[in-house]
């Protein structure tokens, strides 16, 4: 890339959605209002080139639609309205500006879909490989936020979506590069890790109706999540093994493999989550109405604050293993 300045004007959008930005990229910081009976929803992750993604598992599109999906995915886990972000890139030489337009593409598509308006970033040169940050601000009725810290004992436990695809997605690119080939049920793993759709539909609904729910959203794997919950709420959360949602394109995988991936995979974005008991068949029923996935894993019990597994009615410990950038998996 030539000209930095260059590169921030290409990028600028021409249109913006939201009727409460008061001014968005090209002075120091942006400006924008809020209704007072919103609370304000910010978060951020970053992407590192090598740690998350490679050249043959994203296409740069992919990179940047992924880029902006994993912190919706945390404002959809907030059950927030997604409003705007900022991106910080530290781009190294080897890039084309093409390769970038195609990166800020993948952003673009995603933002679209949700109304997000980019207000802002920063863009630098690196020796090393390249680095995307983006900073995801949403917005969320007061009092309406959910947190992780809600589960109690006799709630039940759900997920919004199925468990271990994406990282069957991550092991096939491994084994047969970018371009394949992929059989259809392959395709449709490789897509999941490609291009996971963050769940905001199913937080919206968590949110509105007026329950007491923890959430969370599962990028370092379900079991990781599940301990973040009962740490975060100090209870003893059950998973039955023949309750956890697996797709038919897993079903040729070994049953060990199908649950390693379900329990340890992460990367799935979708949600997880507790719920009192006698609330599950209203929001089921909501859920079905829109045409959207909520599958009971489990229940809260009395006890040590932790996770296990239930199968052939013992309960095995679920350790917080999964995604841990400082730990290989044990
Ligand atoms: N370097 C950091 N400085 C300050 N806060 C951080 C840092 N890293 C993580 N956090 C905060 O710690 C919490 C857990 O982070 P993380 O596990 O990355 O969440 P998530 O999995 O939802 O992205 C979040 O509140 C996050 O904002
Ligand atoms: C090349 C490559 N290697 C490994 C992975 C697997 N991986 C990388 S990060 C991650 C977990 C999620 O990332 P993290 O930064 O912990 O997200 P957060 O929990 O903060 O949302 C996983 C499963 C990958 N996506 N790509
Ligand atoms: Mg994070
Ligand atoms: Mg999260
Ligand atoms: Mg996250």
């Amino acid at each position: 890339m030539e000209d930095e300045f260059a590169f921030i004007s290409k990028i600028t959008p021409e249109e913006t959605y939201q009727k409460e930005l008061v001014r968005g990229i090209g002075d120091d910081a942006a400006v924008y209002s809020g209704a007072d009976h919103m609370e304000q929803v910010v978060c951020v992750d970053t992407m590192v080139e090598g740690v998350h993604f490679r050249r043959d598992t994203l296409s740069p599109y992919q990179i940047g639609k992924k880029g902006l999906a994993i912190n919706v995915s945390d404002l959809a886990a907030m059950g927030a309205i997604p409003t705007y972000y900022l991106v910080s890139i530290a781009i190294p030489s080897s890039w084309t500006e093409e390769e970038l337009t195609q990166l800020y593409q993948g952003m673009n598509d995603l933002a679209k879909t949700y109304q997000m308006d980019l207000v802002g970033g920063d863009t630098v040169s690196t020796n090393d490989v390249l680095v995307l940050t983006v900073t995801a601000i949403g917005k969320v009725e007061r009092g309406r936020a959910r947190y992780r810290d809600q589960a109690k004992p006799g709630d039940l436990i759900f997920l919004t979506g199925y468990a271990g695809t994406s990282a069957a997605g991550l092991d096939l690119l491994f084994e047969k590069g970018f371009t394949g080939p992929f059989s259809r049920e392959e395709q449709i793993l490789v897509k999941s890790h490609q291009e996971p759709t963050p769940h905001i539909a199913e937080g919206r609904i968590l949110s509105t109706l007026n329950k007491r729910i923890s959430l969370n959203d599962v990028s370092d794997g379900v079991a990781s999540e599940a301990n973040e919950i009962a740490e975060a709420s100090q209870a003893r959360l059950i998973i039955e093994r023949d309750k956890l949602p697996i797709h038919d394109v897993m079903y040729t995988y070994p049953p060990e493999k199908q649950l390693d991936y379900a329990l340890f995979g992460g990367e799935d974005f979708i949600l997880i989550g507790t719920l009192p008991k006698e609330d599950v068949k209203e929001v089921e029923a909501e859920f079905l109405s829109q045409g959207l996935m909520l599958q009971v894993i489990g229940f809260v019990e009395e006890g040590e604050p932790g996770v296990s597994l239930l199968e052939e009615n013992q309960r095995n410990k679920v350790e917080k293993n999964g995604y841990n950038h400082f730990k290989k998996r044990g």
